[in-house]
């Protein structure tokens, strides 16, 4: 019995990821090629137990319809797409099209492009072009930090009731508590005003860098 999450050694989650459900052969070869390409940016992928997480989330809630605002390489986005039924949508939204140019050839050999759409541009400006209606089953948000309540005020209002966001980062490697940075501080503004906001249910998990999982009323 503990009150508090217990903390990860390398060999635990090592463990954890094994015991999951562990990457498969095109994830696992997606984050080496994303390693070796960008090896500056690799950390910016979602934890293998994350994109594990993703998938299970999106064949939970039975989602038809999604978007990803910060697809890079396409590991998360691999993962919402691999949860979608037959007929299910996963729109992705980012500016690189160096980045999602690897997403691209990933989709297409895991059989999943045909369901992902995606959209180059700043996300702020393309989100807007989604129709103004609720409409949306998940959202997942992982992109420029400062950019995180843009992404949410575009998207709140276009989630079906019951459906749900999940924002990446929330802990900031544990710096919201004590801000270094303009991220930082971004992330802990935008953390209050989750917590205050009426049109959601919330909790904050402590998965990789801190997951929040918000259901629209
Ligand atoms: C943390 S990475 C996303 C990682 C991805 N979810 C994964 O699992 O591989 C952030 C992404 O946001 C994109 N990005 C940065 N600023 C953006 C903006 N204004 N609009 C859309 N995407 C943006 C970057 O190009 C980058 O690919």
């Amino acid at each position: 019995m503990t009150t508090k999450s217990i903390p990860l050694t390398s060999e635990l989650h090592a463990y954890l990821v094994s015991r999951g459900a562990p990457p498969d052969e095109i994830m696992r070869d997606l984050a080496e090629e994303t390693l070796a390409a960008l090896p500056n940016d690799a950390q910016m992928q979602v934890a293998p137990e994350q994109a594990a997480f993703l998938t299970f989330l999106t064949r939970l809630l039975g989602v038809r319809h999604a978007v990803e605002v910060g697809t890079f390489t396409g590991l998360s986005s691999l993962a919402i797409a691999r949860g979608l039924p037959e007929g299910g949508r996963l729109t992705c939204f980012d500016i690189s099209e160096e980045f999602t140019g690897i997403a691209r050839r990933y989709w297409a050999r895991a059989g999943v492009d045909d369901r992902i759409e995606l959209r180059i541009g700043p996300a702020g400006d393309t989100l807007r072009e989604l129709p103004h209606e609720r409409h949306l089953d998940f959202a997942f948000i992982d992109a420029d930090k400062t950019g995180y309540p843009i992404y949410w005020a575009e998207l709140v209002p276009r989630m079906r009731p019951g459906g749900v966001i999940a924002v990446d980062n929330v802990l900031r490697g544990g710096r919201v508590i004590a801000p270094q940075n303009a991220d930082d501080r971004a992330i802990a503004a935008f953390n209050d005003e989750v917590l205050a906001d009426v049109r959601v249910d919330a909790v904050m998990l402590p998965i990789a860098d801190g997951l929040t999982l918000a259901r629209v009323h």
